[in-house]
């Protein structure tokens, strides 16, 4: 970690406002000199006697059996009906597990509620200037966290769901630690003046790299403190690549684009033919062609960063000009009422969804991300698992070969001394999920596949065209610190709007090159540049262009 960031992350220069800072220690004191017992942790909790920490829950009254009225926070009063019995001091609503409790209690907290008894989150305040004046972001419901946690929601996006399936059947301890040795980022990701601005990010936590190390004392007292993001570095091996060096487009430079070795794999072809000699199965040409130095391409350098969501719930409904209040109820029904705290915590601002996040490919060093006299090279990539991955042609878009293209342009921009960053989001079928999208295929091919009814039949289905609501992209783009974008690999509006409107100048857009356009993808290409999406050409007649259908198509 560089020298600024060290001092901006341990928040060395901004001491804490006296009050958080109490709370804090008393916390802390609290959870250090806690030895065993959740009851006995309880206890010393409740002596700390600290006062409730939301303005809503003084309008509250006594919960009753029906449920209590929390004021939303747009106003209207939403009903929380899990309160099982009246009391004077709200309690956690909850139930007792009969049998299979598992590895937890058999007191279930199904809820907890602001300036509850024993309730003392952790502060978090998004935006504030230095690490320890943010907080960590502890959702654990791990023994020694439940009572501070200042997160709704669990750790991992969906993958959380993995965790519990684990735990369910006692392959993991759900109070596991994490031995979190040498997992530090190998480059560093440094901090800039958007990690302080709860307005420019809002969708990831900043932090999220340095977790383990910023947010070490916590740790150490026995809180479940985990990184919503790591850094890596690695090689990746693309056959396109190896194509693009066999036919010059792309040139070996031995330090972002390497050959592979083939050392191994010329051994391992010779024992090979040794084999085969001995059974004398082969001829001598193709003997002759398994001792010879074989080509196996090249790889590329990359550094890498894989994030998860971690959301400011009063930013993101300011992004999409909603309110908290409305967020918040939608949020919950749309899971199905898995966050009950999504209602009944609104003191608790940040959330971590169940939701994919996305992962940063840097080409050229990481440094120059945020040095404005260096170039730099951008594509945003959303998840299109059939054309990315398998090539599938019933997919009928460009995904793969404009991503095959932005990392190629990425690539360059690095070897002409910038740096070309490639960031996957995980945003299947436009966020709308791969089953849809196969329904919408279907149905563009037996009722006529043209550009004019192309966004209409997803709508038709989904009931919506998109919903991959670019706004919260850009937040990846300022936590990297990007200032300017030189190259922007993309024909989308809503992607490039997203971008400039959060403060980020774009000098030149690239539309994918005519030639690497698949045969049934003019219909998609044609559709998008109708709808707004950046061209140097124009389209006049939208229902001249037709894409086969499944009588086309062999089977
Ligand atoms: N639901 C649905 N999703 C699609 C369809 N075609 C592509 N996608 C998804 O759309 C996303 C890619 O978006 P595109 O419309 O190809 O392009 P874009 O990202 O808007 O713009 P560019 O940056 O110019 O590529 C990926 O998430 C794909 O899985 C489709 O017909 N239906
Ligand atoms: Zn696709």
């Amino acid at each position: 970690m560089c020298a600024q960031c060290t001092t901006k992350a341990n928040g060395a220069a901004q001491p804490q406002p006296p009050a958080t800072e109490q709370l804090l220690a008393a916390i802390l004191t609290e959870l250090q000199s806690m030895k065993a017992t959740q009851a006995s942790f309880e206890q010393k909790l409740e002596s700390l006697a600290l006062p409730p920490t939301s303005p809503h829950f003084s309008a509250l009254g006594s919960p009753s059996t029906s449920g209590i009225n929390l004021p939303a926070l747009d106003g209207s009063p939403i009903i929380t009906p899990f309160v099982s019995k009246p009391s004077e001091t709200p309690k956690s609503p909850s139930i007792v597990a009969k049998k299979d409790a598992g590895p937890y209690s058999q007191r279930v907290i199904l809820t907890t509620y602001p300036g509850q008894v024993g309730i003392h989150p952790i502060p978090l305040k998004w935006g504030a200037p230095s690490s320890a004046e943010r907080g960590p972001v502890v959702a654990s419901r791990h023994v020694n966290s439940l009572k501070v946690r200042n997160a709704i929601g669990a750790h991992s996006g969906s993958y959380s769901i993995y965790r519990a399936l684990a735990a369910a059947q006692g392959l993991i301890d759900p109070n596991h630690r994490p031995d979190y040795t040498n997992t530090e980022p190998p480059v560093d990701i440094t901090w800039n003046p958007s990690w302080d601005d709860k307005t420019k990010i809002v969708s990831i936590d900043p932090y999220g790299h340095l977790a383990p190390q910023v947010f070490k004392s916590f740790f150490d007292a026995g809180v479940d403190i985990r990184p919503t993001i790591s850094v890596t570095k690695a090689h990746i091996k693309l056959i396109d690549m190896d194509e693009a060096v066999r036919s010059g487009s792309l040139e070996v430079d031995g330090k972002i684009v390497v050959k592979t070795p083939t050392e191994w794999i010329n051994a391992n072809r010779a024992a090979s033919a040794e084999a085969k000699s001995a059974r004398a199965e082969d001829d001598a040409a193709s003997k002759q062609t398994l001792y010879s130095n074989f080509d196996a391409g090249v790889e590329l350098n990359v550094s890498k960063a894989a994030l998860e969501p971690v959301w400011y719930l009063p930013g993101i409904a300011e992004r999409f000009g909603i309110t908290e209040g409305a967020l918040r109820r939608s949020l919950f029904e749309d899971t199905g009422g898995m966050y009950p705290e999504l209602l009944t915590r609104h003191d608790l601002k940040t959330f971590l969804p169940p939701i994919g996040g996305m992962t940063v490919y840097i080409f050229g060093p990481v440094e120059y991300i945020h040095d404005e006299t260096k170039e730099l090279t951008l594509r945003i990539h959303d998840e299109c698992n059939g054309s990315d991955v398998f090539g599938s042609d019933i997919c009928t878009c460009t995904c793969r070969p404009y991503l095959i293209f932005g990392i190629e342009e990425a690539v360059k921009c690095a070897q002409r001394g910038g740096v070309g960053i490639v960031i996957y989001f995980r945003k299947e079928g436009r966020a709308l999920g791969e089953v849809t999208k196969y329904l919408v295929y279907n149905a563009r091919k037996r009722g006529g596949d043209n550009a004019a009814d192309y966004f209409r039949r997803t709508e038709d289905i989904a009931g919506v065209k998109d919903m991959r609501f670019q706004a919260l992209m850009p937040d990846v783009l300022h936590w990297l610190g990007i200032k300017k974008i030189d190259n922007m690999i993309s024909m989308s509006d809503l992607k490039h709007d997203a971008i400039v409107n959060s403060g980020i100048p774009i000098h030149k857009r690239y539309e994918i090159p005519e030639d690497l356009i698949p045969p049934d993808s003019r219909v998609e290409i044609d559709a998008k540049i109708a709808a707004g999406y950046f061209s140097t050409t124009s389209v006049t007649d939208l229902s001249k262009t037709a894409g086969r259908l499944w009588e086309d198509l062999q089977h």
